[in-house]
């Protein structure tokens, strides 16, 4: 019965975050700083109360640690997860492994600006030579999907929105109209994607949103799934830390 409340959360700083390196499908573990995150994030939902029926997540191991260290502070180490591959985080293509800040010092701080927050100006695209290319694409996790064709060498968030959106219409939301209490725990573009959709943002607007890591945030959508007045993105954090932390994020593309 709506109102429904969804929560969702971006891991924890992962190691290539903190080493400022473009990630996307590269397998990265969090760092200690966002292993604290991780348990900050669970200790936020206990206390507001939080209990989940389900969760989703994607098949990278920054996001699924995060979603474990939430469910053993809130005491669901059992709850059924739901891992697949199109929460995964965007697919940064030939980007991937390199430094923000120096690749805005070579290629200008707007360039970066539009490959990471634009809505369709895709990265340039991660060759069969690219020093990860092997890692990612023969990675065993990824042999139930995507399929071959489906392989991404790079995603812009339109295509990653075209990736995440049938998992979202098919699968989390008959399970949010069936009254489940849902918990996703995915990624900065993935998620940008699915707010993106929620709010009916313009593509210029999302080019504006930057997604801080290991804070929780709360949708209350209405019978047709709108977000209710304020009732989209309501962070579990003192807006302070949420800004501070969203700024953050920004400025990782930017030459030092
Ligand atoms: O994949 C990455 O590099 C990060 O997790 C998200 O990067 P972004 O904030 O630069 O899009």
């Amino acid at each position: 019965m709506a109102p429904y409340k969804i929560v969702m959360v971006r891991h924890g700083e992962s190691e290539w975050n903190e080493k400022n390196l473009f990630c996307g499908w590269y397998d990265a573990n969090l760092s200690e700083k966002g292993k604290q995150e991780a348990l900050n994030a669970g200790k936020a939902l206990k206390d507001a109360g939080y209990k989940f029926d389900v969760a989703y997540t994607s098949v990278l191991t920054r996001a699924q640690s995060t979603l474990q260290s939430i469910l053993n502070e809130i005491g669901q180490t059992d709850l059924p997860v739901v891992k697949t591959w199109r929460l995964n985080e965007r697919h940064y293509g030939g980007l991937t492994g390199l430094n923000k800040a120096e690749t805005a010092a070579k290629y200008g701080d707007e360039q970066v600006a539009i490959w990471r927050r634009s809505f369709d100006i895709p990265p340039p695209p991660m060759e069969a030579d690219h020093s990860y290319y092997e890692n990612i694409v023969k990675d065993p996790r990824y042999k139930d999907g995507p399929s071959p064709d489906q392989f991404p060498k790079f995603e812009s968030l339109k295509l990653t929105i075209e990736r995440t959106l049938p998992f979202w219409n098919d699968t989390i939301v008959p399970q949010i109209k069936a009254g489940k209490q849902i918990l996703i725990a995915a990624h900065g573009n993935s998620l940008r994607g699915i707010v993106k959709h929620l709010d009916e943002l313009t593509d210029e607007l999302i080019m504006k949103l930057n997604l801080p890591t290991g804070i929780p945030f709360v949708y209350t959508l209405d019978e047709n799934l709108k977000p209710i007045p304020n009732g989209s993105l309501q962070f579990l954090g003192d807006p302070e830390t949420v800004k501070k932390a969203m700024e953050a994020v920004a400025n990782q593309g930017k030459a030092k």
